[in-house]
């Protein structure tokens, strides 16, 4: 199913707006690292990203080292960056405020 991308531009004034989140892969993606106080609490922050992800239809890419979640985000579906990935990033962060 074809998404529509951002250009760089839009993608640059969005990414500014997120907190802590930054281009990565050439700006295709975007990444951030969240840090938690031990394993339990950041398998249960992946377990509540897999829901949102699943209610979104838009998966991460990610990785768990102990307390350690790295996530990137982009639309296979847009060979980029589309607004799923900027919406997804929003959502990821306010399950932490
Ligand atoms: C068929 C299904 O809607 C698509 O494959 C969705 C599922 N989840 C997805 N997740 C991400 N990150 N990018 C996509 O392009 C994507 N596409």
């Amino acid at each position: 199913m074809a998404v529509e991308g951002l250009t760089h531009e839009e993608a640059q004034k969005l990414v500014a707006a997120l907190d802590c989140w930054a281009f990565t892969r050439d700006a295709e993606a975007i990444g951030r690292t969240f840090e938690f106080d031990d394993f339990s609490q950041a398998f249960a922050f992946m377990t509540q990203i897999a829901l949102l992800a699943e209610k979104h239809d838009h998966h991460p890419e990610w990785s768990n080292v102990y307390n350690k979640v790295q996530i990137e985000l982009t639309t296979h579906d847009a060979g980029g960056l589309s607004m799923r990935d900027m919406n997804m990033a929003r959502a990821i962060g306010d399950l932490l405020t």
